[in-house]
Order: structure tokens, then C-alpha cells, then sequence
């Protein structure tokens, strides 16, 4: 049942704001991960919660993994031999579907995959033929997508595997989450067209060796995890960088300014590339110790971007361009057609329908600005699409976004956050 629509407000005046981001969904998921595979008790601090993180959780949980609620919003991880029979829901969670089958492999027992309608279009064929020739035992229908069903055997023998990751890094980032486990550890190599979203596979890099996993990312294409032990995580979770894409976006769009406190310095975020978006857009962008800072100016130039390895940010940054000054081109994101919808598809038809010109291209959007005017922002079940359609309801009265709920994909606080930026022009926080 879709949620009802939200009528999105217009920016009556420039934006002036503090907004407090809630954690990152990407570094949530790992962490999780890595917290049940691990031998001891692990504690994440400022955890995203969220439909995907919720659904981490209770597939950890359905496969006897402990994931406690404490007091001060943070999760306490017990770990435990990993139990079958037993059924996984992905949702529409990428994270979900792609990391948890290979750690299905160690449970001692069917683990039964499926999801929402919406994702049992999304790719999987590399994880399961991954898993597949890594010694794990998994039933699909044929068409390489959820449902499946992986028969965890207590253990999995790893070694070398070789997938097309070109259609999703999270192929490469959920094997290799819990190759430390595989009784060889795991080699993947990737082998086709190039991958996207790299900063996701650096992420996975850094967070297994966070907990003391060997890794080996020396080759382009070839990532190495020794068999070891994942020692005990406590982690403070960063702010989600591309959720914080439309609050900044904000700023660029009504030239006023936003403030964003506890940007990292250092991060394995996509979403970081923000940065870089918003200052080819004419904002003013400084980052420093407080945290980031985006202030717009008089002008929204259009720009000609490759958002392969920042893919997520391809929907705001599209109502963006529909707001700019001058045309644009988005490159470099062929394989958005299978995220959570058809994105190419879904941002042509809508900034179409109110009024921008739009030209879908092999790999991205061409977008020439034009008078646009109200009328229903359809999501597909995307909660980008909200986010993308409340950056243009800032600047076009009457944008109505159909099924505003989906948000609570990674961000279930949005309106409320999105409502206080605009009306105490103070502080946004969740
Ligand atoms: O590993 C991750 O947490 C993610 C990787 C990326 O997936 P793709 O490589 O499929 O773009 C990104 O778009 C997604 O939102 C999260
Ligand atoms: C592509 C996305 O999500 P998922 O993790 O479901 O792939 C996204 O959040 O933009």
C-alpha cells in the first residue's frame, strides 16, 4: 500500500539552517555485517535506523545473531553460530540482498531469500554464481534475482572467484564482507565493464580492516581477504553524505546556506563527491573542522558530471539540473537502471512531466532547464525520488510527491528534517 502524497514545500526565503544528518546506511550495513562474524561483542554508536539498517538487523537476527537496542540509540552485536531454516527479508535493500547470502553460506541450514515486488528485478546473478563456485550450495529460479534460497552448510570452503561486477560494486563488497570467514578466505576478480561505485568497495576495504582483516586491493580488479578471525568492533557511525545531498542542495537552490556539522575530514563515502557537485554548480563549499558549510550564490550553472563511482547522488543531482541555469549532462551511470527502480527511466519521466527537457542517454541524462510547473512527482518506490522531488517542489509550487513514506528507505526522519530547515531557518535536527 503506498503511503500517502506530500504536497513539498516552497522555499518562501533562502534557507539558513543547521542540519544534523542521521548515520550512514552503507557504513551501518557493514558494520553489522562484520559484528556477527566477529569474535566477540560488538557495539555501534549513532547507528542509522532506517527500513535498509532494520532490515540488516533482522536478518542477523534471523540467523540467531544478537542485535540488542540500548538506551542512547546505539546497537550492541552478540554473535553466535549462525542458524538455518529460517527466512531472510530483503525488502528493496541492496546491502541486504548482496551481503547476507555469503553469510548465509556459514549458517548450518536453508537460508530463504526474498524481498519486495520492486526487488526481484535487481541483479544477483554474480553473488549467487559468486557463492556458487566458492562451494555454497544455492537454488534460484534461473533468472539470477531473489527469490533464492542458499543452503548454508556450517562452512564455506572460499578460494578464487571470477564475477562481472559491472552492474553493482555491492557484487564484490558481500563477498568479500565475510571472506574472512571462508575456510581459504576469498579472491575476487572482476571481469567485464567497469565497476561503479568504487568508494563502496574502498569502504568495505577499510571497515574489514578495521576489525584486523587482512585484505589485499594492490590490483584494479582483484581484491584478496585472508581467512582470519574479525575481531570485535566499537564504531562511531559517520553522517550519510549522499543523504545529505538535497539539504545541501538546498542552499544552492534557494541561495541561502546550510550547515552540515560533522562532515569527516577523511571518508570512503560517495556521497563525499557532493562536495565537488555543489562548487561546479556555483556554491560556495567549505569544509573545516565544524563541519560543511554550502552557501549559493546568484547563479545554478549547469554542469557536465560522471557520477560512476557517486552513483546514489544521480537523483537529486538531477533536480538539480532541471533547476540550473544552463543545460547539463549526467554521465557514467548505466547501471542505476537497477537500483531500487529504473532511475534513467523514472527522473526522464518526471522532470519531463514538469516541463524540463530531458534526453535519456546510454549511460545518464542529458537535462535542458525550462519553465517547470506542479503536478504529481511519481517515486516507484524509490525514496530518492522523494528526495529529488522535494528539491524541486524549493523553487515550483504545486510539485506534489506521490508515496513520500518510501523515504523511510535510509531516512524516515525526511519531512520533518526537510520541514524544520525551511521553517526555523535555525536548526535542523533529528
Ligand atoms: O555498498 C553499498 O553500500 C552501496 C553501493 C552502491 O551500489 P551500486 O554499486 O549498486 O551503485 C550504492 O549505490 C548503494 O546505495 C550502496
Ligand atoms: C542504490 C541505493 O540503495 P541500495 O543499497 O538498495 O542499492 C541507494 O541508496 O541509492
Amino acid at each position: 500500500m503506498p503511503s500517502p502524497d506530500w504536497d513539498a514545500p516552497t522555499a518562501g526565503a533562502p534557507v539558513d539552517a543547521r542540519v544534523v544528518l542521521p548515520g550512514s546506511k552503507s557504513l551501518t550495513n557493514r558494520y553489522l555485517v562484520l559484528a556477527a562474524l566477529a569474535s566477540d561483542v560488538s557495539r555501534l554508536r549513532a547507528p542509522l535506523r532506517s527500513r535498509d539498517t532494520m532490515l540488516m538487523a533482522g536478518a542477523l537476527r534471523a540467523l540467531g545473531v544478537g542485535v540488542e537496542d540500548v538506551d542512547d540509540g546505539d546497537w550492541v552485536v552478540t554473535p553466535a553460530r549462525l542458524t538455518g531454516d529460517t527466512d531472510v527479508a530483503c525488502g528493496l535493500a541492496g546491502n541486504v540482498m548482496r551481503f547476507v547470502p555469503p553469510l548465509a553460506g556459514l549458517a548450518d541450514g536453508p537460508v530463504r531469500f526474498d524481498g519486495d515486488v520492486e526487488a526481484r528485478r535487481r541483479p544477483m546473478a554474480p553473488v549467487l554464481d559468486g557463492l556458487r563456485g566458492l562451494g555454497v550450495r544455492v537454488e534460484d529460479d534461473g533468472r539470477g534475482a531473489l527469490p533464492f534460497t542458499v543452503h548454508g552448510a556450517g562452512a564455506v570452503r572460499g578460494g578464487s572467484v571470477t564475477i562481472d561486477a559491472s552492474a553493482s560494486s555491492q557484487f564484490v563488497s558481500g563477498l568479500l564482507l565475510s571472506g574472512a570467514r571462508f575456510e581459504q578466505g576469498v579472491t575476487v576478480h572482476h571481469d567485464g565493464k567497469s565497476v561503479p561505485s568504487l568508494p563502496h568497495i574502498e569502504m568495505t576495504v577499510e571497515t574489514l580492516r578495521d576489525a584486523g582483516v587482512v585484505v589485499d586491493d594492490g590490483d584494479v580488479h582483484t581484491w584478496r581477504v585472508e581467512p582470519s578471525e574479525v575481531n570485535a568492533l566499537d564504531v562511531q557511525v559517520e553522517p550519510d553524505l549522499s543523504n545529505a545531498a538535497q539539504f545541501l542542495g538546498a542552499a544552492l537552490v534557494t541561495g541561502g546556506r546550510v550547515h552540515v556539522p560533522g562532515w569527516p575530514q577523511y571518508t570512503t563515502q560517495g556521497g563525499d563527491f557532493v562536495r565537488d557537485v555543489l562548487d561546479m554548480m556555483g556554491a560556495e563549499v567549505v569544509l573545516d573542522r565544524g563541519g560543511l558549510t554550502v552557501t549559493g550564490g546568484e547563479e545554478i550553472l549547469g554542469i557536465d558530471v560522471d557520477l560512476h563511482d557517486s552513483s546514489e547522488l544521480t537523483p537529486v543531482v538531477a533536480a538539480l539540473c532541471a533547476l540550473a541555469d544552463s543545460p547539463s549532462v549526467i554521465r557514467g551511470v548505466a547501471h542505476i537502471r537497477g537500483h531500487e527502480t529504473d532511475r534513467l527511466a523514472a527522473l526522464n519521466a518526471e522532470l519531463s512531466a514538469l516541463g524540463a527537457e530531458v534526453e535519456e542517454t546510454e549511460d545518464g541524462l542529458r537535462i535542458r532547464p525550462a519553465a517547470l510547473s506542479g503536478g504529481t512527482f511519481h517515486t516507484y518506490a524509490d525514496h530518492r525520488m522523494v528526495m529529488a522531488g522535494a528539491v524541486l517542489g524549493l523553487r515550483v509550487p504545486g510539485v506534489v510527491v506521490e508515496d513520500v513514506a518510501t523515504v523511510g528507505k535510509t531516512m524516515p526522519e525526511f519531512t520533518t528534517l526537510w520541514d524544520r530547515m525551511l521553517d526555523a531557518q535555525v536548526t535542523a535536527e533529528v
